[in-house]
């Protein structure tokens, strides 16, 4: 055996990897569900010659009448995806004790840390655990539970990997599909080192009883819209997710393997004057073959910069000849997105967790489509 063989071996990425099992993947469901029909944007297109303009066309229907799409080939692998997955399940196997201690501070609505059962008095449906950025705005690995710090340099490689190959990327797209002169519009917006409420969520939903999930209509989480830029979801086979049709009827969101699922989310929607459609979309119960397995997912909220202004873009071509700008509504008051975000999360906590959150919903309540206005900006939410 040579000297350098019997070294002992230096702590790498790799050996902290072996600490977890991998999450184990689940079998899809081989029920025959009314699946939507999405596009995929194969992003290891977008530096060809014309990759970029070719990936805008294929999304141009989409953004503006669907709101979901897939992307694939985003230049992480199937392991380091696991790998996040392997993460969330430990973190949700804690005890409970161990994990409120690490809760979000919901009175100040904030959603950044730990929120489920005793730091929020709720029947939310769902656990979850946020991390911001990786800025020196937002504390720590202190802050988070074990295997959060445990691992905190490979989320922060995971989520700012992210960032560069999927988010830059869509917001290059985007701005193409408006036709803008300056195609790194929205990207500057969401530059990673402002400060900005962007977060990586770890999520679960246990599996619940028959007589609950009756009294929940179905639902693990009623029909809503996200607030910030965009949503991505890296997904485990467990169907859920069902996104609201123009036809009325709500379609299930397959979970396709080596893909993220995107979504369109309100602010993104507002800065395009809504023609980007920010979709309503909601969780079911699973069906009948996959309702006893619990449901993890690890999702990233992108929000632009807080000192971006919630304005429509100027000078969009294609907004243009669509007539948007002819029906926009003055707004005298500038509003930032630090502070929309802000007050958009105080609504979400007081008015949809504290009155209904989709978990158990209320007796008897129906679900209703409800208008409010958050910051003068005119919202749907549903009870
Ligand atoms: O769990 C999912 O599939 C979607 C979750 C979702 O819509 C949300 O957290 O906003
Ligand atoms: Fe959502």
């Amino acid at each position: 055996m040579s000297i350098i063989d019997s070294q002992p071996q230096a702590p790498s990425a790799v050996t902290t990897k072996k600490l977890y099992e991998p999450y184990s993947t689940t079998p899809e469901t081989t029920e025959s569900l009314d699946w939507a029909e999405l596009v995929n944007l194969d992003l290891s297109t977008f530096d060809h010659p014309g990759g970029k303009e070719a990936l805008s066309k294929q999304l141009k229907y989409a953004v503006h009448n669907v709101g979901f799409f897939y992307v694939s080939n985003f230049g992480l692998s199937q392991e380091e995806v696991d790998y996040q997955f392997s993460i969330g399940k430990q973190i949700f196997d804690l005890p409970l004790s161990e994990k409120v201690k690490y809760g979000a501070d919901t009175k100040a609505f904030s959603y950044n840390g730990y929120t489920g059962p005793a730091n929020h008095q709720t029947n939310i449906s769902y656990v979850l655990d946020n991390i911001p950025k990786f800025t020196s705005h937002f504390p720590g690995k202190e802050a988070h539970p074990r295997p959060v710090q445990d691992n905190w340099d490979t989320i922060e490689h995971f989520a700012k990997a992210i960032h560069r190959n999927v988010i830059e990327r869509l917001l290059v797209i985007f701005a193409l599909v408006l036709e803008l002169a300056d195609e790194e519009y929205f990207v500057k917006r969401h530059n990673y080192e402002t400060r900005g409420e962007d977060h990586l969520r770890y999520m679960l939903y246990t599996a619940r009883d028959k007589d609950v999930n009756k009294k929940a209509q179905e639902l693990y989480s009623t029909g809503h819209t996200d607030l910030g830029s965009i949503t991505l979801l890296f997904r485990q086979p467990v169907a859920g997710l069902q996104v609201l049709n123009n036809d009325g009827k709500y379609r299930w969101v397959r979970p396709v393997k080596g893909t993220i699922t995107v979504n369109i989310a309100d602010t993104l929607s507002l800065l395009s004057g809504r023609y980007f459609k920010s979709s309503i979309h909601r969780v079911s119960v699973p069906p009948a073959d996959q309702r006893h397995l619990d449901r993890l997912g690890v999702l990233f909220f992108i929000r632009p910069n807080n000192n971006v202004l919630v304005e429509v873009v100027k000078d969009s071509p294609l907004l243009k000849r669509e007539g948007v700008y002819e029906s926009l509504e003055e707004r005298k008051d500038p509003l930032d997105v630090g502070t929309w975000v802000k007050e958009r999360q105080k609504h979400i906590f007081k008015n949809v967790y504290d009155i209904t959150d989709a978990g158990q919903g209320k007796d008897g309540q129906e679900r209703d489509e409800l208008e409010a206005e958050v910051a003068g900006i005119k919202i749907k939410y549903w009870n």
